[in-house]
């Protein structure tokens, strides 16, 4: 267990009539760049919150690097960084503002907390956008200032749902760039994301999930075999909608 920085076992969520999670198991090893992917409503942005402490599960456990998440919440936190997808931020706080209140609610000194967020809005081109409120920030440079705020107190674990999204190329090459060095330093990262050849490129381990069940994980060269991984994938999933054409879809 404890060379996992994240390990889930049987969680299970259900709303109403509908399962979003079946009995998911999945483990992060330390030092890995773990890729969760699967169709829309597959069950990641459920599986994430469960693995992180924002959605209590209705059954199944999570662990950051052996820290129970439900059971020392506040000690599991402090060991993960998390970039929720659609958890509002505080929009009017500046960047720089939102970054220093980040560390300092992690109990970090002031002047570390100052050092670091000068160091992510540097790295992360934010520089000039950093006095400005964050309800003014575009989509891309909004999802680069939550992962500054995700990263402030130097995590053993980044969960990050859809990090790419909205980001242009420039500035997804940055982000890439950032969590490289952080895998390679000892950080484990896991990403949810729909884009196979980011995740076949970037990512040590895949997992792939569709309605609410781990279909496949490992090495990304194990889950592949010898195609790719979108044809894996396609393969796992299956297609939606093939063959049918809309008859009235002309130019
Ligand atoms: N709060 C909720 N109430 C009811 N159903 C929900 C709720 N949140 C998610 N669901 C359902 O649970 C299933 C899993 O949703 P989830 O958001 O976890 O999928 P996802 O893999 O993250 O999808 P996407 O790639 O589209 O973001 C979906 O069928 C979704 O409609």
């Amino acid at each position: 267990m404890e060379n996992n920085a994240l390990s889930i076992r049987g969680l299970h969520k259900r709303y109403g009539d509908k399962i979003a999670v079946q009995d998911l198991s999945l483990d992060v090893p330390k030092g890995s760049f773990y890729g969760f992917v699967g169709p829309n409503g597959a069950g990641k942005t459920t599986t994430l919150s469960m693995a992180t402490g924002l959605l209590r599960p209705d059954a199944g456990s999570a662990e950051i690097a052996g820290v129970d998440v439900w059971k020392h919440p506040t000690e599991a936190k402090r060991r993960m960084g998390v970039l929720a997808d659609g958890v509002l931020l505080f929009s009017k706080l500046t960047g720089e503002q939102l970054v220093t209140y980040a560390g300092l609610l992690r109990g970090m000194d002031r002047e570390t907390v100052a050092t670091r967020t000068e160091d992510l809005l540097r790295v992360l081109g934010l520089e000039e956008a950093a006095g400005k409120l964050v309800q003014d920030y575009s989509a891309g440079m909004t999802k680069k200032i939550a992962l500054a705020s995700a990263m402030v107190h130097a995590p053993e674990l980044l969960v990050l749902d859809e990090p790419f999204e909205a980001v242009d190329p420039v500035s997804a090459r940055t982000i890439r760039g950032l969590l490289d060095a952080y895998v390679a330093s000892g950080g484990a990262v896991i990403l949810s994301s729909h884009v196979m050849d980011l995740v076949q490129r970037m990512c040590t381990h895949v997992g792939i999930i569709a309605h609410g069940q781990l279909l496949a994980s490992g090495t990304v060269d194990e889950v592949r075999g010898d195609s790719d991984l979108e044809t894996r994938f396609v393969e796992l999933v299956g297609l939606e909608g093939t063959d049918q054409e809309l008859s009235w879809l002309k130019a």
